[in-house]
């Protein structure tokens, strides 16, 4: 019933995320903007896990649904799903991932810092380590399996790099599937060469502000320029910005490919 329009069938509701990931102020954004709020549509916060159980379950019986999507992420293996054209350009064209470190990271710890700046992989590297965890795998085995299958990518990385000696490293994250698997390959990479590396998950402004605080002492989880962008900004001068860890990274709204007739945000409207 494609010739219905798709908004009542919807429930007008856009299925979202946690309430602090930057996708959600984006697609709060997108709301007013193109102007699907003015038009009864709304944005359901949920997390992940739910957002990606009740895109399964509509797949599964050819249900409309709306997410909000984002790559790399194993949604687009495991789903038919496409992202909605974003004619007003509110999600940005594309994403990198930043590694971001406190500020005197690099003077206190040399060796550590040259690693975190040496890091950088892709979209289909970064895959492989979310695809193992979303099979159940532990995240540090996943790590560690990539670790031992990339001889060549680890090299690359760890050239150069002095042994830790013990030397302590924290490293935050958000809990994003993303995040999960660039942040225990940097915690693994580091213990190989010898620091002493703990990770601790937190929403997305306390991970922030652990960095601007010197509570922590880097993390792999700064996605820019939009969908962090505003706290880059509120934390401007106090937090250092070492590398891009990701390159092609998407934000936006998707879909099932099944929706033909829905290809660009516009088209939730008319
Ligand atoms: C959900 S994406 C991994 C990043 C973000 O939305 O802040």
């Amino acid at each position: 019933n494609s010739h219905k329009k798709l908004g009542p069938q919807i429930n007008y509701t856009i299925t979202g995320i946690d309430a602090g990931a930057g996708i959600m102020a984006s697609t709060q954004k997108a709301l007013s903007e193109y102007p699907l709020a003015q038009n009864k549509w709304q944005l359901q916060t949920s997390s992940t896990a739910a957002m990606t159980s009740t895109l399964g379950k509509a797949i599964k019986y050819k249900q409309p649904i709306v997410v909000t999507g984002w790559q790399p992420h194993w949604m687009f293996k495991k789903f038919p799903i496409k992202f909605l054209k974003d004619p007003k350009n509110v999600y940005g064209k594309s994403e990198q991932i930043h590694t971001i470190a406190r500020e005197g990271l690099k003077k206190d710890n040399p060796g550590a810092y040259q690693l975190l700046k040496q890091f950088h992989w892709t979209p289909a590297q970064m895959s492989d380590v979310m695809l193992q965890t979303n099979d159940g795998v532990d995240p540090k085995k996943a790590a560690d399996d990539f670790i031992n299958k990339n001889p060549k990518l680890v090299a690359e990385w760890t050239k150069g790099v002095p042994k830790g000696n013990g030397k302590p490293i924290k490293l935050t994250y958000v809990a994003w599937d993303s995040e999960i698997a660039s942040t225990n390959v940097m915690a693994e990479l580091l213990n190989k060469m010898g620091y002493k590396a703990t990770i601790q998950a937190l929403e997305m402004q306390p991970m922030f502000a652990s960095i601007a605080t010197n509570a922590a002492d880097a993390s792999l989880a700064a996605w820019l320029p939009n969908t962090a962008g505003l706290y880059m900004k509120q934390y401007k001068g106090k937090i250092d910005d070492v590398t891009t860890n990701l390159n092609g990274a998407k934000v936006g709204l998707a879909v099932p490919k099944y929706m033909k007739n829905i290809n660009s945000i516009d088209d939730l409207i008319n």
